[in-house]
């Protein structure tokens, strides 16, 4: 799918922190876990995320940047404050997720709003609390930013979404910087939303943003998006449009399969960053959602029964497509691996959830050691887009998240109660005219 062009080595396979040979991680005893918390589970590292954020924020050095986690990798309320204690704002896409990243401690003049469908309402919440910069994606949005602004009478920043038509060879439905994708304007728009900035009285328009997809496990498409931006940076400086801050967005890839994804290390990253916007002496703004969380997660789930069918061998998990979205919607591969470090014949199964539909799959014919009725099993990496995209489909539900750290852990979303479920829900008893 794609090609590692750098020299440097890909970021190591296995980390102390995230290291689960043993059944361990973070410290933490799996199989001790899984007796004191019903699967299935989310079970996140605070030291491998920190990890993260360390490794981009030492790459990053010498730059004025910031780092705006992309809440809806994954919103859990702890996990923002993790990132806030870091120094990490946000990258948020409703005011559902700028309401966690302030409950979360993160300083509004962190906070970016992307999304082509912010709602007028949506905008006046944000503006409300002077969040740093919208990422604005059609001139209608300009248009709306501008009136609700000068409604408050405030200045809003904003920087345009520009997209450069770059192909980030990655899964057709997580690719947004082609130009037949619903994401950001062309060039030659922002040429001219820059040309009649002067009717903007309340838009502080000097910004740039660029976000060309996800799960990029090549700098090449990074680059190329970067010089374009950088290109028409230049040129917007010559026209007497200075600049103030350039939005890279996120997108970088991470290892869902060991031994075959190759990620791009976070120094090369930056490296290309560095390289296109030499000349740049500006805030620098990143967007990364999986990059930080991904590894850093995993579902804990047992086996229900083996099921021998009629024609393939099925592990029942009491974890299923509500829980872990990405194989069904993307054919995502995760990695699946039983807790237990005991030698056993291998085996091939299909991997299911309980789910009423095929789609219900995690695996397909995937090598594994011998299971049986009550086995641990684990499926990695599923930190970021795992809870944030869960449902409570087939009234399953939604399943708890865990903070490990240094051995300890603390339950950091209870179990949903079934209550809470169909809470809000009603007969209808009073009948209405519009
Ligand atoms: C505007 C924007 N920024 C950042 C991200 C985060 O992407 P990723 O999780 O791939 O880093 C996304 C999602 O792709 C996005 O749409
Ligand atoms: N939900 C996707 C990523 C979408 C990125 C958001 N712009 C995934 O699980 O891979």
């Amino acid at each position: 799918m794609s090609t590692q062009t750098t020299s440097r080595p890909a970021a190591q396979e296995t980390t102390r922190e995230t290291d689960n040979a043993h059944g361990m991680f973070d410290g933490v005893d799996l199989q001790q876990l899984a007796e004191r918390i019903p699967t299935p589970f989310h079970a996140y590292s605070a030291s491998a995320i920190r990890q993260r954020i360390d490794e981009l924020q030492a790459a990053l050095a010498g730059l004025d940047a910031t780092i705006c986690f992309a809440v809806k990798a994954n919103p859990n309320l702890a996990i923002l404050q993790l990132m806030a204690q870091a120094g990490v704002g946000a990258d948020i896409v409703s005011v559902g997720e700028l309401r966690r990243a302030l409950n979360a401690g993160m300083p509004a003049e962190r906070i970016v709003f992307s999304g082509v469908g912010k709602s007028a309402d949506e905008i006046a919440g944000a503006l409300n609390v002077g969040i740093m910069r919208f990422n604005v994606e059609s001139l209608d949005e300009l248009h709306t930013l501008q009136r609700v602004a000068r409604a408050q009478e405030v200045i809003a920043r904003a920087a345009v979404r520009i997209n450069p038509d770059v192909d980030a060879q990655t899964h057709a439905k997580i690719s947004t910087g082609k130009s037949e994708n619903k994401f950001g304007v062309s060039i030659d728009e922002a040429r001219r939303w820059f040309a009649e900035r002067g009717q903007l009285s309340h838009v502080q328009l000097d910004g740039l943003h660029v976000h060309i997809g996800s799960q990029i496990l090549s700098v090449e498409p990074f680059r190329l998006a970067l010089q374009r931006v950088a290109a028409f940076w230049r040129e917007l400086e010559q026209a007497g449009h200075p600049i103030n801050s350039i939005d890279v967005g996120g997108g970088l890839g991470v290892r869902y399969r060991a031994g075959v994804d190759q990620p791009v290390a976070a120094a090369d990253y930056v490296g290309v960053i560095r390289e296109a916007l030499a000349d740049y002496h500006g805030k620098l703004l990143l967007e990364p959602g999986r990059y930080l969380v991904a590894e850093a997660g995993v579902l804990l789930t047992r086996v229900i029964r083996v099921k021998p069918g009629i024609e393939r061998n099925f592990l029942v998990l009491d974890a299923a497509m509500n829980d872990l979205q990405r194989p069904s919607l993307y054919d995502a591969w995760h990695d699946i691996v039983p807790v237990a470090d005991e030698p056993r014949p291998m085996t091939t199964y299909d991997i299911v959830g309980p789910v009423c539909e095929t789609g219900d799959t995690f695996a397909r014919a995937r090598e594994l050691p011998e299971c049986a009725a009550g086995d641990l099993l684990l499926i990695k990496a599923t930190g970021a887009y795992g809870t944030s995209m869960a449902s409570t489909y087939n009234s399953r539900p939604l399943a708890a998240e865990v903070l490990l750290q240094r051995g300890r852990y603390a339950v950091v979303r209870r179990r949903q109660h079934f209550e809470e479920m169909i809470a809000g829900e009603q007969p209808a008893r009073n009948w209405e005219t519009p």
